[in-house]
């Protein structure tokens, strides 16, 4: 990234700084131990560099609202991907439909995923993170060409505020990773649960595809599952929680991201406005519209599924709908986030709203685009509250 001074105010990329800023940021990168690494030391303050705005940090819990509309939806999928009754299937497509109509949002049960995959990967994250400093400093880096990248914040020196989490992404698809790349500590259980969200995730595109009315190949056949990254998050405790965000409001720039999440609990989801809980469920998957999927489909149809890609592509049937995580005094809690695209880095493979679900009635909301030039356009303005769909808005 470019950088240049004058004598108070650095410029990194696009982003203007003060230079103590940017020192300050610089230290905390140069531990490589991330946020993990401050609570070890023992901190009752948290750093100012990680303090939000009081308005962004306010919650607006679901049982404050005491209504059982405002819960999302949890699908029980056992009819369609275990015992695969063809006289049910049409029920579950249509609950799905309504759910990414309305929230965006939805869990799912009885997924196909064994619960023993699920454990063990949640395990292996925690491994990854609670291994020795010195062994997990090895694998801190920026280089977005780097199939494991371990760091804090990954828009650290964009965002306006940092969150109190750090990150490993592992990019698995359409290049698989060396297994030499892979963590020893985790390796086998990333490339196994890879393996499973393939699986589910081809189950689920053909739902969404028909919940569309198109062909369940649709979705597969455009490219949604050739690319595939794991998130994989770590939220230690937070001493003042109050003060700042696990992960500020944003929208996922994929098609559709299916989360594990453990059982601490802290996401929420932004809906009429409000912020509501997405509660754990044991053994669940929680399923969301990426931006590119949103812009996708048939305006008014669905709401909110598959997030900002699934967005785009859908030409706003499909909602994808802004999210946050909220930081905890217990902790750690951990995620993974499996992110379906288009193959992020080097795909030149244009994306636009979809032919068949446009008219003279519902004309395309969204310019073409690559990956490639999304995903530069996501990270340079980081997670700064906004979406970045509305850049790529006709
Ligand atoms: O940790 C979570 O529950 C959500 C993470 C998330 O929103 C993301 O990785 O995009
Ligand atoms: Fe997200």
């Amino acid at each position: 990234m470019e950088v240049s001074y004058t004598d108070q105010e650095v410029t990194v990329g696009t982003v203007k700084l003060s230079s103590n800023r940017l020192n300050d940021l610089k230290s905390f990168d140069e531990t490589k131990t991330g946020v993990k690494g401050l609570v070890d030391k023992g901190l009752t303050k948290i750093p100012s560099l990680f303090h939000h705005q009081h308005d962004n940090t306010k919650s607006h819990k679901a049982a404050d609202l005491c209504n059982s509309e405002h819960t999302i939806p949890v699908i029980d999928l056992e009819d369609v991907v275990v015992t695969k009754d063809p006289s049910k299937r049409e029920g579950v497509v249509s609950r799905i439909r309504e759910a990414c109509k309305t929230w965006g949002f939805f869990q799912v049960v009885n997924h196909g995923i064994p619960e023993s995959v699920l454990e063990e990967m949640k395990d292996g994250v925690r491994r990854f993170f609670e291994q020795d400093d010195e062994v997990k400093k090895k694998f801190y880096t920026r280089d977005q060409n780097r199939s494991f990248i371990y760091n804090s914040n990954f828009d650290l020196y964009s965002s306006p505020a940092l969150n109190w989490r750090d990150t490993f992404m592992c990019y698995l698809a359409p290049d698989n990773p060396k297994p030499v790349e892979l963590p020893v500590v985790c390796r086998d259980i990333l490339l196994e649960y890879g393996t499973n969200i393939m699986k589910f995730g081809i189950a689920l595109f053909e739902l969404l595809s028909e919940a569309l009315g198109l062909h369940s190949n649709y979705l597969r056949d455009i490219g949604c599952t050739y690319g595939r990254i794991l998130l994989c998050h770590y939220y230690p405790a937070c001493p003042e929680p109050e003060l700042t965000l696990g992960t500020t409001k944003h929208s996922d720039n994929d098609f559709i991201t299916v989360l594990l999440q453990d059982h601490i609990g802290g996401l929420q989801v932004l809906h009429e406005d409000k912020w509501i809980d997405i509660p754990p469920v044991p053994g669940a998957l929680v399923i969301n519209i990426g931006d590119l999927l949103q812009a996708s489909f048939l305006t008014n149809i669905f709401m909110s599924i598959v997030s900002l890609i699934t967005k785009l592509i859908t030409n706003d049937i499909f909602k994808s709908v802004e999210h946050r995580v909220l930081a905890n005094l217990i902790g750690p809690r951990i995620s993974v986030a499996s992110f379906f695209c288009s193959g992020m880095r080097s795909s030149s493979k244009l994306y636009g709203p979809i032919k068949e679900l446009l008219s003279e009635d519902n004309p395309a909301k969204y310019r073409n685009t690559t990956m490639e030039e999304y995903v530069a356009y996501y990270n340079a303005k980081g997670l700064d509250g906004t979406t970045a769909l509305e850049h790529f808005r006709v």
